[in-house]
């Protein structure tokens, strides 16, 4: 192992200095799309405009047979779209896969300096990243890049699960990580079969009323995957880099993707991803703070001076804590506002309506 003093070194003679700080960009929707689908490929110069995040996926869901011309649709579609602020990601296949090697090689040579994020699927420890890292930096430096890419890990291996500290703080390039409950199910042995959200068998129930058993007791249906987004989350944020949740793969059902989503949310994620146009305006609803939050978490901040102390506002006590969780709350909207003038309209007057 490196010595820690050489944690932020170059791994390759000629690679880009790695970054000390993760740009944190919004990045509310990861939008997935198969660069070998021609329908899809057409939509991408309009998607681009409406997202935060574009995402060639060269992995599960492109055929077999496809997986060359995923890689070389890609590569063209990079190369003559304007993507403008929208941040450009792939999606690699597996490390133990036949078409990985060429993933890395194609896209980092030819369009190394349009990427922003690779995403490598089926972590299951540093280890993984590792590899990675060396080779995206022999790689980096024989294209010439300047800018060093980030590696997103998708935690789907009930090793990567154990692992998950040490996958986020293995490299400097570590820019995030999502949620694949989908893989994880199937790593776990779980018995769900379906692509995230929630399971109608997994529930609590309350007690007996009396002799039947069956007679007026409510259940509660439970989330599946509340445990591994906190475990997730605070692995992230320890480690200075982002947390999303993953695909929902029911996608006529938009009232679900949404409660999903929010609980992602609201437990810390950044955003999540989008398979279908559909979701793309649920994931913007939901990782935009809400605009009576906003209003509320500046009024906070106004009301606490230095953020010292404690005061009462509307009956609530709120202090030191408090004050910088609405302040999470605020950079946040604030960020957003900076490229979204109608989200700043709408921050604005619900702080006026407030004040
Ligand atoms: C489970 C674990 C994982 O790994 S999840 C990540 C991997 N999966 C994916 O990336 C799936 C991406 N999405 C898709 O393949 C499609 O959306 C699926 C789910 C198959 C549905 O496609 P389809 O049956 O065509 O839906 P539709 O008729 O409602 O589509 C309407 C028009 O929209 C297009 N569309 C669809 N999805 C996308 C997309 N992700 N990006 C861009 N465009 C998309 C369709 O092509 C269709 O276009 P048109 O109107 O016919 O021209
Ligand atoms: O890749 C995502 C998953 O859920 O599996
Ligand atoms: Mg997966």
């Amino acid at each position: 192992m490196r010595s820690p003093k050489d944690f932020f070194a170059p791994l390759a003679v000629g690679a880009p200095e790695p970054l000390r700080q993760i740009p944190v960009p919004p990045s509310r929707m990861i939008h997935f799309f198969d660069p070998s689908n021609e329908k899809m490929a057409a939509k991408v110069p309009d998607i681009a405009k409406k997202v935060d995040v574009l995402l060639g996926n060269l992995e599960d869901a492109v055929r077999a047979d496809r997986k060359e011309a995923a890689r070389n649709g890609l590569v063209s579609i990079a190369k003559s779209t304007d993507f403008g602020k929208t941040q450009l990601w792939t999606r690699v296949n597996s490390l133990d896969s036949p078409w990985v090697l060429d993933d890395l090689i194609t896209l980092v040579t030819e369009i190394g300096d349009k990427l922003d994020v690779i995403m490598v699927p089926k972590v299951e420890g540093a280890q993984d990243i590792h590899y990675v890292d060396r080779l995206l930096a022999q790689l980096e430096a024989r294209a010439g890049l300047t800018k060093p890419l980030l590696v997103h890990a998708i935690l789907e291996t009930a090793s990567g699960v154990a692992n998950v500290e040490e996958i986020a703080g293995a490299s400097p390039r570590m820019q995030g990580i999502s949620l694949g409950p989908a893989d994880l199910a199937a790593s776990r042995r779980m018995k769900t079969t379906r692509v995230g959200g929630g399971h109608p068998g997994y529930l609590v129930r309350t007690d007996p009323t009396g002799e039947d058993l069956n007679e007026g007791r409510t259940t509660y249906q439970q989330d599946l995957w509340h445990y591994t987004v906190a475990r997730m989350v605070d692995a992230c944020a320890a480690n200075g880099i982002l947390p999303y949740y993953g695909p929902f793969g029911d996608i006529r059902d938009v009232v679900a993707c949404e409660d999903q989503f929010r609980n992602a949310f609201l437990l810390g994620c950044v955003g999540a991803w989008s398979l279908h146009p559909v979701q793309i305006d649920i994931a913007k609803k939901v990782f935009s703070p809400s605009p009576e939050d906003v209003a509320w978490a500046r009024r906070v901040i106004a009301e606490m001076g230095d953020g010292t102390g404690a005061v009462m506002i509307d009956g609530k006590m709120q202090d030191d804590a408090s004050v910088k969780q609405c302040r999470v709350v605020a950079e946040l909207a604030d960020a957003l506002a900076a490229d979204d003038p109608e989200l700043a309209a709408a921050y604005d007057a619900a702080t006026k309506e407030a004040s």
